[in-house]
C-alpha cells in the first residue's frame, strides 16, 4: 500500500477552547479508520501557555519578527509548558479520541537544533539529525505528537516555533503539510478570507501591514515549504474540525499557500 503521509500542525491556543482538541482528534481518528492509505504526525504548539507559565515566574516576554526571545534562565519555563504540559493535555485529548499518540520531541522525530541568532537566546533553527523515529511509530500504527522542544548535538535545549517544527517534518517525510490555526483562512484587509496566496501576494499583505504577528511567521513558513516540497500547503482552523476532513480529502477550504 502506498502510504500518503500528512503533518498537522495545530497551533497551542486549541487548549485554551475546551473539547477543541479533542473534537479534531475525534475527526482525525475517523479519517485513520475509513482511510487506512493515510497516516498523520502532529505537530503542536503552545504559545500561549508559554505565556502565561513565564508570567506567573515573573519574567517579562517579547517577540522578534513572531519568535519568542528565549533567554537561558527561561527555558525550563518553556520546555515544561511546550514538552510537558501542552504536549501530555494534548495526548490526553487523542487518546480519549481514540489515537494511540506517541508524545516526543524534534530530537526522537529526527531533527537537532542550533542557535537561530544570537540575539533571540535560545530560539532554535531545525537541521537535520539522525536515525529518525517517525517512520517507526507510523508503521506501528501510532501517531506522534511532537512538541517543538529541540535539542542540539552538545546537549543544549531550544525553543524551536512550531510553525516551522511543522515545516522541517514535513520536508524530512516529504509530506503533506496542513496548518491548523485559530483563523479560518489568512485574512485581507477588509477581513475576507483569502483562497489562495502566491510569493508576490504574500509580500504584499505583509508589507501592507495586513499579515502580522503570528500569522507572518505561518505564511512565510509555509511558502518556504511549499516551495521546498513543491505543492500547495493549507493553513485552515482546527474550530473547524470538519475543514481538516475536508483537507485530507482532497477539498480547498481555508488559505492554499501556492509554491
Ligand atoms: N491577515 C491575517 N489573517 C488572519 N490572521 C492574522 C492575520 N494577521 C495576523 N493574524 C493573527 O495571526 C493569528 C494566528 O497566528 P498564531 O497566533 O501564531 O497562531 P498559532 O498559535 O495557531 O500558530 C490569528 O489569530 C490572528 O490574530
Ligand atoms: C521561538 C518561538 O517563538 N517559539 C514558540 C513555540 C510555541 C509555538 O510556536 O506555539 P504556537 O504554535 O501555539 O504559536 C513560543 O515560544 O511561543
Amino acid at each position: 500500500m502506498v502510504m500518503q503521509t500528512w503533518v498537522i500542525k495545530v497551533g497551542g491556543a486549541v487548549l485554551d477552547t475546551e473539547d477543541a482538541a479533542h473534537a479534531l482528534f475525534k475527526h482525525l481518528a475517523q479519517v485513520s479508520e475509513q482511510d487506512k492509505a493515510q497516516q498523520f504526525v502532529v505537530v503542536h504548539g503552545g504559545g500561549a501557555l508559554v505565556d502565561r507559565w513565564l508570567n506567573d515566574a515573573g519574567f517579562a516576554t517579547a517577540k522578534h519578527q513572531g519568535l519568542r526571545i528565549s533567554p537561558k534562565e527561561q527555558m525550563p519555563y518553556i520546555v515544561g509548558a511546550l514538552a510537558g504540559c501542552a504536549n501530555k493535555q494534548l495526548m490526553a485529548q487523542a487518546i480519549t479520541a481514540g489515537l494511540q499518540p506517541i508524545g516526543c520531541c524534534l530530537y526522537e522525530a529526527g531533527l537537532l537544533a542550533t542557535q537561530k541568532l544570537k540575539a533571540l537566546g535560545q530560539v532554535g533553527e531545525c537541521v537535520e539529525g539522525s536515525s529518525g523515529l517517525l517512520p517507526a511509530m507510523l508503521a506501528l500504527g501510532r501517531i506522534p505528537l511532537v512538541s517543538s522542544v529541540g535539542l542540539g548535538d552538545d546537549g543544549q535545549l531550544f525553543n524551536v516555533n512550531a510553525d516551522e517544527a511543522a515545516a522541517a517534518i514535513a520536508s524530512l517525510l516529504n509530506a503533506e503539510l496542513i496548518f491548523m490555526t485559530d483563523v479560518e483562512a489568512v485574512l485581507d484587509g477588509n477581513k475576507q478570507p483569502l483562497h489562495q496566496l502566491n510569493q508576490a501576494q504574500i509580500e504584499q499583505l505583509i508589507d501592507t501591514g495586513v499579515i502580522v504577528g503570528g500569522m507572518e511567521v505561518k505564511v512565510k513558513t509555509s511558502l518556504r515549504a511549499a516551495q521546498h516540497l513543491r505543492r500547495g500547503v493549507y493553513i485552515s482552523s482546527w474550530q473547524k474540525p470538519e475543514n481538516l476532513v475536508a483537507l485530507l480529502n482532497g477539498a480547498h477550504v481555508g488559505t492554499q499557500i501556492t509554491p
